[in-house]
């Protein structure tokens, strides 16, 4: 792993509420996210881990500590041209595509907001370069551009998420839970596409999740979120292999055995997605069973499908 440090997170504590009636949602977090890598943030609904995302993306303000991207902070007071800078380069990817896209702006303008808002296109054709590139980028096809978010399946719906941050060039990306809300057929398809920009655009991820069995096969290192703080950060098979703190142990016993994904669709799924530049040759993401996802090439596709015959 390139062990350059993107972004560090330092005693980072967030308030809700008033003085008087004060609620700590995040206590003392403390991690280190590196370029390239993928960084899982789990924990039980209400743990606190969507408010560090939104931290690090200042919707939520710090009361202490500090957030550094690239060496500089970025929490608190900062220059006009670091904030322009990180409002490009660290974006944001929603949980639910049904409620996170305008249902009444087209896809040409719900993925030119960023730019719009940054005045980050020369013209209106390399504006409209932009987008079409940003949609091809997560196989969709440019005429897209003129629909509504209502003529597109939740798979679509979250590629065109996908392609409103791309556009951006960011370098890292918060996903907040981008597949739970997704149909089985599809969470694969979506993490293939998030592993492909990631190859190809030496992206760095924090996944959030709560459930730890869908994170360990696609982050390099998980810190396990309890009551707003970190209880552990190891490498994801080492903290699979051996948890050591207890909250970390009694999630992975939770974990309930997998169903197979009994309907051979689901796979066939994988190989073919509506996605236009989908790599024939590169291994894919596959979940062989509910949550148990596996890297998988053509051969070991085509023997996971054959095992479902
Ligand atoms: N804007 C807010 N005002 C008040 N309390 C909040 C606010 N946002 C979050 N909280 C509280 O902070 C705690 C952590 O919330 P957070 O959304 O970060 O948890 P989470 O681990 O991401 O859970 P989930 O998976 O349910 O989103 C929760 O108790 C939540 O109710």
């Amino acid at each position: 792993m390139n062990k350059e440090l993107l972004l560090e997170v330092k005693n980072l504590r967030v308030e809700f509420g008033s003085k008087k009636n004060k609620f700590v949602a995040v206590n003392d977090v403390s991690f280190n996210v590196y370029k390239g890598e993928t960084f899982g943030l789990v924990g039980e609904s209400g743990s606190g881990k969507t408010t560090i995302g939104r931290a690090i993306m200042r919707i939520n303000e710090a009361a202490k500590g500090e957030i550094i991207f690239k060496k500089n902070k970025i929490n608190g007071k900062i220059s006009k041209e670091l904030d322009k800078e990180i409002t490009e380069k660290i974006q944001m990817i929603f949980q639910d595509p049904m409620a996170s896209l305008n249902e009444r702006a087209k896809v040409d303008y719900i993925v030119s907001e960023g730019l719009y808002n940054l005045k980050k296109f020369k013209n209106e054709d390399d504006r409209k370069a932009k987008v079409e590139r940003a949609l091809m980028d997560v196989g969709l096809l440019p005429e897209f551009a003129n629909r509504f978010p209502h003529e597109f399946s939740g798979g679509q719906r979250q590629r065109i998420g996908i392609a409103r941050v791309l556009v951006m060039e960011p370098e890292l990306i918060v996903a907040d839970e981008p597949i739970s809300a997704l149909d089985v057929s599809i969470r694969a398809q979506v993490l293939n596409i998030l592993s492909k920009l990631q190859r190809e655009k030496q992206l760095t991820y924090i996944f959030v999740a709560h459930n730890l069995s869908v994170v360990r096969f696609i982050t390099d290192r998980i810190a396990v979120i309890h009551k707003g703080k970190i209880v552990e950060l190891a490498e994801s098979e080492r903290l699979f292999e051996n948890p050591l703190h207890p909250y970390t142990r009694a999630l992975i016993s939770a974990i309930p055995h997998p169903d197979p994904i009994s309907e051979r669709d689901k796979i066939i799924e994988v190989y073919n997605p509506e996605c236009h530049n989908y790599e024939i040759d590169k291994p894919k993401w596959v979940e062989i069973e509910k949550d148990h996802f596996v890297l998988a090439n053509e051969e070991e596709i085509n023997e996971y499908k054959n095992a479902l015959l």
